[in-house]
């Protein structure tokens, strides 16, 4: 049963339980398992990878295997309908159209005495995609990951997804694969695949940066071998907070909360209002739902734990509490959700208004799914082109320029106790005498 937590400090400290879930101590042993597969993979490549898929994903592999062949490709088109393969295409357009319009530029600046500054971006030269696989399919989020790497113009892009029963994939991922322009798919998923993508294996590539949502056992892994690779974000396991009033629809906020809570038994769906009656009436609604709700366990677990309504005074002390959360999702459902919009500063994405279920952004509004969770909002951001670039700083002085602030560079230098610095450029500046 949802609970409804009336007192402001009860509400805080549970507010941070919540938030902080992935880090707690039932979180230790995950971690130590985590670790463990990092190290066997780096050290035996391939052999550990097939052993680990054995251990946790059940599926016996060969080395043969572990790629997805051109024929199982060309066989996906087949098993999907019409219908599904337009959904894929439609999602695929928009969420291209919103990545390429924030492509970063590369720009030069001329300055007095011949100066030159800039920056130039580059994509990087191999990504690897995770796409989670554990509990549900994410055809969705092939696209959100490959497309702005596309977009990007990264060379070479890796995807990892685990097995399912008899060692396959859903079709439905190959094609969003195949449309999104991924090139290798490696069917392992979990810790093990983050790993080889990181270290590389005999028949998985070594990739620059790692992107993509996962369980704990992947965001796990993606903050260990973080430095050796770059990462997106810490993406998972999902959450939602709703703010909501009077004008919200407490068959809306149930059903938003659990779309969230089906994702993940570590899945956090809150809810921060003002009005007990709403507060009542969401609390029955979620188990009038949960009744013949497929994924019933598995949702009523995430619920249990990690699911709370908070009863607040006001919508400001409900911002300031969801800025202490920084949710992954925010759903505003209330009368003038641009209004408090001002007093919200941390979140990955925000839904304004009655007709903005998050799973409208999950799928196929534009911007991207794969977004910061466990209170990662507060210094990351959604997955995006930028994710597959960096930038170079560009910087051109005339010996006019240099002579003007030779003097300023010798004095810092010294001062930092690094004479060959000041002699690089009080050679040159002393030639130009
Ligand atoms: N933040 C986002 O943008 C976003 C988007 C989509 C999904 N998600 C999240 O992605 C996650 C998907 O999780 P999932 O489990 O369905 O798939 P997953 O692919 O992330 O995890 C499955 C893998 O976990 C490993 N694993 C399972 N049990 C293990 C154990 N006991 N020890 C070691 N490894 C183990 C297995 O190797 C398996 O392949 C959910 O948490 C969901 O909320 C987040
Ligand atoms: N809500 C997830 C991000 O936390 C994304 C997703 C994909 N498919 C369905 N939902
Ligand atoms: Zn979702």
């Amino acid at each position: 049963m949802l609970r409804i937590i009336t007192q402001q400090a009860e509400a805080q400290i549970e507010l941070r339980r919540i938030r902080d879930r992935t880090s707690q101590d039932h979180v230790i042993h995950k971690e130590a398992t985590v670790r463990e597969v990092l190290q066997a993979i780096k050290r035996q490549g391939d052999k550990a990878l097939l052993h680990y898929t054995e251990e946790f994903d059940h599926q016996t592999l060969s080395i043969d295997g572990l790629r997805v062949s051109g024929s199982e490709l060309d066989a996906a088109y087949q098993q999907v309908s019409k219908e599904l393969l337009d959904a894929i295409q439609l999602a695929a357009q928009q969420i291209e159209a919103f990545h390429r319009q924030r492509v970063p530029k590369s720009w030069v600046q001329f300055g007095d005495d011949e100066i030159v500054l800039g920056k130039r971006y580059t994509p990087v030269d191999r990504a690897g995609i995770y796409v989670p696989g554990g509990r549900a399919s994410y055809p969705s989020t092939v696209l959100m990951n490959a497309i702005p790497a596309k977009v990007a113009k990264v060379p070479q892009v890796v995807m990892v997804t685990p097995p399912g029963s008899d060692k396959t994939i859903n079709p439905a991922v190959l094609v969003a694969a195949q449309e999104a322009g991924v090139q290798e798919i490696y069917r392992v998923g979990g810790a093990q695949a983050i790993a080889a993508l990181a270290y590389g294996t005999e028949t998985i590539p070594k990739v620059d940066v790692i992107t993509g949502p996962g369980n704990i056992y992947v965001t796990l892994a993606k903050k260990l071998v973080y430095g050796t690779v770059g990462i997106d974000s810490l993406a998972g396991p999902s959450e939602v907070l709703i703010i909501a009033d009077t004008a919200a629809n407490p068959v809306y906020i149930a059903a938003d909360l659990l779309a969230q809570a089906e994702h993940d038994p570590m899945a956090a769906s809150i809810l921060l209002t003002s009005e007990a009656q709403l507060a009542k009436q969401v609390q029955e609604e979620v188990e009038r739902q949960l009744k013949d709700h497929p994924r019933r366990l598995l949702t009523e677990k995430a619920i249990a734990h990690f699911g709370l309504i908070v009863l607040v005074d006001s919508l400001d002390e409900a911002a300031e509490l969801s800025n202490e959360f920084a949710p992954e999702h925010l759903e505003l459902e209330i009368a003038e959700p641009w209004d408090l919009l001002e007093k919200i500063r941390h979140a990955g994405a925000i839904f304004l208004g009655h007709s903005t279920p998050e799973a409208v952004g999950d799928y196929l509004a534009g911007p991207n799914h794969t977004l910061p969770t466990s209170g990662a909002a507060r210094y990351a951001s959604a997955l995006g082109v930028e994710t597959f670039m960096k930038h170079s700083s560009l910087i051109q002085y005339s010996s006019t320029a240099l002579n003007k602030v030779s003097s300023a560079i010798q004095a810092l230098a010294e001062a930092e106790g690094l004479p060959s610095h000041a002699d690089s450029v009080r050679l040159r500046t002393q030639e130009e005498l």
